[in-house]
């Protein structure tokens, strides 16, 4: 019987949980929105599944409309009960990635009545990667989310920092707080208060690992957390176990870079430097996306063999075209160009992705149900492998799913020394 199940509203973010779930020894797989379809249907797969510690389901959802939000979120919720998981683990963006339109509150919501929660834990922070919160403020590197790079995210800008502040237009529900002295007074200071305190939302401060393990502690055996992937670093896998091992493949390399944050930038301008790398033509996607996707797909595969190649979107802050039409176009060039890719006669068999919302779309593209967690190459980012089908016929690849944010600036050059057999 699984003992947590993770439900993650967009992929960087599932296999960001499954990364900190791995480093704390729990043996943990991702689920798509296809593994679902074969986890209602097919009682071997559930059998399978419910052998793993911890399952991670990843949604597409961040962005989603709020009732297509909510029934993949409950849908999620009832595939982890049939595997059996005692506990749900409501993962969401580090940095609250919403509007007040967004989907966080909702889903929250109903997942606190499908599960029959009073209260539960909202804990954005993740220090590794720079993300705490402190009387409440969300901050990512020591500057308020509000005045970080986030204010200007095409999809969903940040321009607040109060994370209860972002929260309650969401919600129907209450949300409060509880500050660093009282998580630094310890766990049963802060069971008290989470017992205390008047609202049905927690927004709890963490501004390092320790303040994460007292909220985990505290928590005990709460049925629902939810916050970024941080929390799982306070966790403990209930029966230790070897990891099921990650299959590594011997196929051509390529960095897909769909995001458009700050870091992927800076990330994409140092692998310019050092590999064979082609810009995407946005403005050409609105007439003629297949003929980019055809100019683009005969480019790499005419690269050479040996080294990774760079497919990008964004290098400069310039290159945004700020609108849904320009980052849908980004999307379905991209994923289709991976299910081209990965074709047996083109041979690409490894991916670096970059981007929450391009991950979600390559990783569908490629048919991807099940991802088995393989090598940490950074905070929060980790090598995964999958079978582009589930006959157990398809391709095996590796996929390296890279939030906007995360990494240092060598990560397009340097992850591929973690794949090794
Ligand atoms: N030049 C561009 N103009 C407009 N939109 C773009 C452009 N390049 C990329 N996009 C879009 O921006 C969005 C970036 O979202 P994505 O989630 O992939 O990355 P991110 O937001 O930087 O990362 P994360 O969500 O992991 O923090 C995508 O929808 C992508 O299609
Ligand atoms: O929590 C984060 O910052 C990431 O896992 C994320 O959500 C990626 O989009």
């Amino acid at each position: 019987m699984s003992h947590l199940g993770g439900i993650a509203d967009d992929f960087t973010g599932a296999t960001d949980l499954a990364t900190n779930l791995a480093g704390r020894g729990f043996d943990v797989v991702v689920v798509t929105e296809t593994g679902l379809d074969a986890i209602e249907q097919d009682p071997g797969v559930r059998a399978r599944l419910s052998g793993y510690e911890a399952v991670v389901v990843a949604l597409k959802t961040r962005t989603a409309p709020v009732p297509a939000a909510v029934d993949a979120s409950l849908r999620a919720l009832d595939a982890l009960r049939a595997l059996g998981t005692e506990r749900i683990y409501d993962k969401y963006c580090s940095t609250f990635d919403s509007t007040d339109e967004g989907n966080i509150g909702p889903v929250l919501d109903a997942l606190t009545e499908a599960l029959g929660v009073e209260r539960t834990v909202v804990v954005p922070s993740f220090p590794d990667n720079g993300r705490t919160v402190r009387g409440g403020i969300l901050s990512v590197h020591g500057v308020r989310l509000e005045d970080s790079s986030m204010r200007t995210h095409p999809l969903t800008p940040m321009t607040r920092s109060r994370v209860a502040g972002l929260l309650r237009p969401q919600s129907i529900r209450s949300v409060g707080e509880i500050h660093t002295d009282t998580v630094d007074a310890g766990v049963a200071a802060l069971r008290e208060a989470i017992a205390a305190v008047d609202a049905d939302y927690l927004v709890v401060d963490a501004t390092s690992d320790q303040h994460l393990a007292t909220i985990v502690e505290a928590t005990g055996d709460a049925p629902l957390v939810s916050g970024g992937s941080g929390l799982a670093l306070g966790l403990t896998p209930r029966t230790p176990r070897s990891a099921t091992p990650m299959t590594v493949t011997a196929g051509r390399r390529i960095v897909l870079a769909g995001s458009a944050s700050s870091a992927t930038q800076g990330q994409v301008r140092h692998a310019k430097e050092r590999m064979p790398h082609r810009q995407v033509d946005v403005r050409a996607l609105a007439t003629d996306l297949d003929g980019e996707l055809d100019a683009i797909a005969t480019w790499a595969t005419q690269q050479p063999e040996d080294g990774p190649v760079l497919v990008y979107a964004v290098a400069e802050p310039s290159d945004l075209i700020a609108s849904v039409d320009a980052a849908a176009a980004v999307e379905r060039l991209l994923s289709a160009l991976a299910a081209r890719l990965s074709g047996a006669d083109a041979g690409f068999t490894r991916f670096v992705v970059a981007g929450g919302e391009t991950s979600g779309a390559v990783v569908s593209a490629l048919g991807l149900d099940e991802l088995v967690i393989g090598p940490r190459i950074a905070a929060g980012v980790c090598w995964a492998s999958g079978t582009t089908d589930r006959a157990g016929t398809g391709i095996p690849v590796n996929v390296a799913l890279k939030s906007g944010n995360f990494g240092t600036e060598d990560l397009f050059s340097t992850a591929w020394k973690e794949l090794h057999a």
